[in-house]
């Protein structure tokens, strides 16, 4: 058996019942077969090994008391994966569906995404099966307080850093870190990112990821020989990411046609294309209770109740909600409906045999770990800003991002380029996320 066949049967063994984990430890390491052939010396260094066991995993009890007086429970995750070249970052996701396989698999990805980024960054992922849909704001705000009189033990503005992800926004990490500097005693604010400006937060934080998303797609657009302008955009989710992608379309004079949540989708044939559009997304997104039906009978689109919008016509499609959102039958769908780019915006949105579906069919893949790096490495931005104790307008900040995204496509085009392996940017971001994370791995010994 080769070493590669050999860590994923391990892997399996290791972890019986983690699917995510699982999944996103073969899409990475499948596509690293050239670089393994070429560096037999890993195997004996357990290179794939040391990769795949997360340096920390970290599991506790979130007790807190709803507004009716009665006590809660829920559980707590950080995985500290890798901090071979910078503190471990990466965001916290606050949704029921959260469990130790959806946590590792997360942060396994965000080793690979933030070494792309070329700041010093680790990977490492965090949250909870809370579900904040229903919770009031004081409900919120206890459930934070307890999250992080456990969580603060475990991070630091050298240690660990973490974020926002599903269901944490700038409302909840406003209430994590007053928990941090309650118990801590100091105004350490390198220690959270997202944060808000008073405090220490970035300007375009927040429109990040989406920014990024588009940055990187346009260069995709660029090698293909074409454009967002008069594109159509199929587009999955309502959240920070989904917003970051509306806004940045109209600028580029592309029409988003559709946004989707837990209970559907709408499809607006105009586009999300007006402030007073783009804005609503803001508020549905800060309610506790999101329906995206109201999105529709306020601007007269259509709602399709517990489907997903893999069916209407465009040119590309851009998922921003959730992992695994597009099976076969979806990958089929978009095909037939004229999509001939997808990027990814959502963490793992694609399931493998979705994407071995579109390298057949001649569909442009840009993986989330490249595609939607724009939020972590602005995030970067923010704690060397608070190291600094100054603060970049946001032209400052949107070159910079701008610039990253560039050199992330480039660098995964020219790793998949250099093993032969043509306009792959599924391996050419793998490959390119890895070298960086074992070169600084060699160079610290075995740990
Ligand atoms: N916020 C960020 O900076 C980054 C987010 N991402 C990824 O982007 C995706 C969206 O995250 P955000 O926009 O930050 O979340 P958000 O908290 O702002 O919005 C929630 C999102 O989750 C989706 N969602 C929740 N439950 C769902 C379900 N059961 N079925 C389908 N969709 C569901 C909603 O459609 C909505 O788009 C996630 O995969 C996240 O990991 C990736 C990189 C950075
Ligand atoms: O900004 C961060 O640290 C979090 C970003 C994140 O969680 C992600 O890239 O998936």
């Amino acid at each position: 058996m080769d070493y590669i066949n050999k860590v994923l049967e391990e892997v399996k063994a290791k972890n019986p019942n983690e699917p995510e984990f699982n999944q996103a430890v073969m899409e990475v390491l499948e596509s690293l077969r050239p670089v393994i052939e070429a560096h037999p010396e890993y195997e004996d260094m357990g290179i794939l090994e040391r990769l795949t066991e997360p340096e920390r995993a970290i599991m506790f009890k979130v007790p807190w008391v709803d507004d009716k007086g009665k006590v809660q429970v829920n559980r707590g995750f950080r995985v500290q994966f890798n901090g071979a070249i910078g503190p471990y970052k990466g965001g916290l996701r606050f949704h029921p569906s959260v469990n130790l396989s959806v946590v590792k698999f997360l942060g396994f990805e965000q080793v690979f995404k933030n070494s792309l980024t070329t700041l010093p960054i680790g990977g490492g992922k965090g949250g909870s099966d809370f579900d904040p849909q229903g919770k009031s704001d004081a409900e919120i705000m206890r459930f934070c307080q307890s999250f992080m009189s456990e969580l603060y033990r475990h991070i630091g503005p050298d240690v660990d850093v973490p974020a926002g992800d599903i269901g944490v926004g700038g409302r909840e990490i406003g209430y994590l870190y007053g928990q941090y500097r309650r118990i801590r005693g100091a105004f350490e604010n390198g220690v959270l990112t997202g944060k808000g400006l008073p405090y220490g937060g970035s300007l375009i934080r927040p429109e990040a990821t989406g920014f990024g998303v588009m940055y990187y797609a346009s260069e995709v657009l660029k090698v293909l020989g074409d454009s967002f302008k008069d594109k159509t955009i199929v587009l999955s989710g309502y959240g920070n990411v989904a917003w970051g992608v509306c806004i940045k379309a109209k600028e580029m004079g592309a029409k988003v046609v559709s946004i989707s949540g837990r209970d559907g989708y709408v499809y607006d044939k105009d586009g999300i294309n007006t402030d007073e559009k783009i804005d609503f997304l803001l508020q549905i997104r800060e309610r506790n209770d999101v329906k995206l039906k109201d999105y529709a009978e306020k601007f007269g689109a259509e709602f399709h109740a517990k489907e997903k919008p893999w069916g209407l016509k465009g040119d590309i499609a851009i998922p921003c909600a959730t992992q695994n959102e597009i099976g076969i039958e979806e990958a089929k769908k978009l095909k037939e409906n004229g999509i001939k780019l997808v990027v990814e915006g959502a963490n793992m949105p694609t399931t493998p045999e979705a994407m071995e579906y579109f390298k057949e069919n001649e569909v442009v893949l840009g993986p989330a770990k490249a595609a939607n790096a724009g939020g972590v490495a602005t995030s970067a931005l923010e704690m060397a800003q608070n190291s600094m104790r100054y603060s970049w307008t946001a032209e400052e900040v949107d070159a910079k991002l701008k610039e990253i995204m560039k050199n992330i496509h480039e660098n995964s085009k020219n790793a998949s380029e250099k093993y032969g392996l043509g306009y792959d940017l599924v391996a050419g971001a793998n490959i390119a996320g890895f070298e960086k994370v074992v070169e600084a791995m060699i160079a610290q010994g075995v740990y």
